[in-house]
């Protein structure tokens, strides 16, 4: 990233507190916040890709993800508006955690999973999309599920615990264990289990190390 900006990505399961934090630091002069496109991934011209892969995955998860793909690309190439940006998740979360759970799990199939990797590499080579840190709100499946309940997002009623625990254990896998894919920036793990007061005080603790990313 140039020295003039900086640009962090905020990563985590499901219901793991990502919109809450990015609340939290939206209120900071000088950041800009881009939450995760779900409103269009819910309604694309009167469609909903989201609600329909999770009826039926091996059917639409390639549409999802073909969609996540364009409207994270189309996030990430904005032009910044603020020194420094924070995003929610990124292309490379879509694939390296979404895209590789469904093919994992036998519920895309190879073709479909096929396409989707010679896009996504074809952009990664292609267009530039920088990142200095990654933040990655470390939870347990378990909180995400009970936050997951609350939050009653109707089409995530049918997500059972074991679909979080897959999304956790590629995350882990990725950015704690280094065991699957390239990790494209240093990063800052925050335990996230906790209640909100004292999330509020892990960011303020957090706040130098993030702002100062680039540095
Ligand atoms: N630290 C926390 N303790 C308890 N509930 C939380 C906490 N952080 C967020 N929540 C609640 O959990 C749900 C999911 O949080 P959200 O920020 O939308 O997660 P994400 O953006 O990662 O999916 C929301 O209902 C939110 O109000
Ligand atoms: O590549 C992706 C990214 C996200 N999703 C799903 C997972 C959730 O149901 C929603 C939004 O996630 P939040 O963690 O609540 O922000 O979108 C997906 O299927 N594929």
């Amino acid at each position: 990233m140039s020295c003039c900006f900086t640009s962090i990505w905020l990563e985590g399961n499901i219901a793991s507190g990502k919109t809450t934090c990015l609340e939290y630091f939206s209120k900071t002069s000088d950041i800009e916040v881009l939450t995760e496109p779900v409103s269009k991934w819910r309604n694309v011209q009167g469609c909903n890709p989201l609600g329909l892969m999770y009826q039926d995955p091996s059917r639409w998860g390639l549409t999802l993800q073909t969609y996540v793909q364009l409207t994270m690309l189309d996030r990430h190439v904005l032009p910044m508006s603020a020194p420094i940006r924070m995003m929610e998740r990124s292309i490379y979360s879509a694939k390296y955690i979404f895209v590789e759970n469904l093919y994992k799990s036998g519920k895309m199939p190879e073709v479909d999973f096929a396409v989707l990797s010679e896009w996504f590499e074809w952009i990664i080579k292609n267009i530039a999309i920088p990142v200095d840190l990654i933040v990655y709100l470390q939870t347990s499946p378990q909180t995400c599920y009970e936050r997951l309940k609350q939050r009653c997002r109707e089409e995530e009623k049918v997500i059972p615990l074991e679909y979080l625990e897959s999304i956790h254990n590629l995350y882990e896998d990725w950015l704690i264990h280094h065991k699957s894919f390239e990790v494209p920036a240093p990063v800052l793990v925050i335990p996230a289990d906790h209640d909100l007061k004292k999330m509020l005080h892990q960011y303020e603790e957090n706040r130098e190390k993030i702002l100062m990313a680039h540095c």
